[in-house]
């Protein structure tokens, strides 16, 4: 059993021999970093959101809003954060949510891979998106005994859809995502205003380029043609799913399926009716739709609904070790982190993106060894109280 907290003893040990860590260990100074770092078009397309980013900053802001409750005389000596997800066993709750841009997020092109070694190194699983820059059999192989799952933008043509869920499935993919939220982009001003769309510089299409059944739509192969083999894909890109379509996407695979969006308790309801193995609350980190409210406060009331029966995935606004017990306590069974892990990719690879987990962990396991939870059991026990009404 990992005790996460030991990575804080590691940094202040190395700090008696005047050792400072290489990458910050809190959240502000990290994305300030990862800014100064990348090219202002990388930094706008990851750091950005939808409209004015109220929800985005809503998504973080609302954790300030629920407060947990310490309690004394516990025996935490040691904690145990360890979970599972359909049957394979996770050494803690927490997961990297699928981004699409993971490739340009470092410096050599391969962030998908150096997230799939973080994930290696930690145990904390990758979700890998359909808009990568490495061809999803590398990422899975790259993710060495960790579990990985794989999120799929359901393409408009059914052969491609269907050539990529038989692929993951082959790969050795835990489950398939299927994002609902993001069928056509939403309404990005920083991207906008410098006519920024990173996947149509192909850096995200590696999954459709090595595709069999994408390779069949194209006149030449992308090798040849680029930008039309561009160009077909953004054609394809997008198709609107509708409750008629879970049954199609079922008799895709045999493994479980999680419907990734889902904000409001009579969709939690009506997915887990139609079969959905599992939900995953997020509203994209506030990229898509702006407006809405923020995903922690979404979560109560849809894990109320969902009851236990499958299993629940969070992710938005979440900032820090603290932020992932909250959303434990109030009712995720596993959570998302996303910037933040592109942050640590940009200023050291597969060991930034490592580092910035780690951070994540040994805050969590030691707010737990601080208030008297034990377990991720004690800790949803607990649950968490809005501060604000
Ligand atoms: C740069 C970037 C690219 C993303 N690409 C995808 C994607 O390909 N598929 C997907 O389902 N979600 C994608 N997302 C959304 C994330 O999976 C996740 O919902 C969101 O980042 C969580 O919010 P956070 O960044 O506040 O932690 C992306 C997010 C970012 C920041
Ligand atoms: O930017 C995103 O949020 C996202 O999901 C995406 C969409 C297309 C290409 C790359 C990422």
């Amino acid at each position: 059993m990992p005790q996460y907290g030991d990575y804080q003893n590691a940094i202040y040990l190395a700090g008696l021999s005047g050792v400072v860590p290489e990458w910050p260990v809190d959240h502000a100074t990290l994305r300030a970093r990862a800014a100064a770092h990348w090219p202002a078009s990388v930094r706008d397309y990851v750091q950005g959101g939808c409209g004015d980013e109220a929800t985005q900053d809503a998504n973080a802001a609302a954790f300030g809003h629920w407060g947990l409750t310490p309690r004394m005389m516990v025996d935490t000596a040691r904690r145990d954060l360890s979970t599972s997800l359909f049957g394979r066993a996770l050494p803690s709750p927490l997961f990297m949510a699928p981004i699409g841009v993971n490739g340009i997020c470092t410096d050599d092109g391969h962030g998908d891979l150096a997230a799939a070694r973080a994930a290696a190194a930690t145990g904390v699983p990758l979700c890998a998106s359909t808009l990568a820059n490495d061809p999803l059999e590398d990422v899975r192989a790259a993710c060495g005994d960790t579990p990985a799952l794989f999120q799929l933008y359901t393409p408009r043509d059914p052969d491609v859809a269907a050539s990529l869920v038989a692929r993951a499935e082959a790969a050795g993919y835990a489950a398939i995502v299927v994002t609902l939220d993001t069928w056509v982009t939403g309404w990005r001003p920083r991207d906008l205003n410098t006519g920024n769309f990173p996947q149509l510089r192909g850096h995200v299409l590696a999954n459709y380029f090595t595709d069999p059944a994408f390779r069949a739509l194209l006149p030449q192969p992308p090798e040849q043609d680029a930008q039309a083999a561009i160009m077909t894909w953004a054609a394809t890109f997008g198709r609107v799913l509708t409750w008629a379509d879970l049954p199609w996407l079922r008799s895709l695979t045999s493994l479980p399926i999680v419907l990734k969006g889902i904000c409001h308790p009579d969709d939690a309801r009506r997915a887990i009716d139609a079969g959905a193995d599992g939900i995953y609350v997020s509203n994209h980190g506030g990229r898509q739709a702006n407006g809405g409210i923020a995903a922690i406060d979404l979560l109560p009331d849809i894990a109320a609904v969902v009851a236990g029966r499958v299993p629940v995935l969070f992710d938005s606004g979440i900032r820090s070790g603290t932020d992932v017990i909250k959303a434990v306590a109030l009712g995720a069974d596993l959570v998302g982190v996303g910037r933040p892990y592109c942050y640590g990719l940009a200023l050291g690879g597969a060991d930034g993106c490592a580092h910035v987990l780690k951070c994540l962990l040994a805050e969590a396991d030691l707010l737990m060894a601080v208030d008297g939870w034990p377990t991720l059991a004690a800790v949803r026990e607990a649950g968490a109280r809005r501060t604000d009404r």
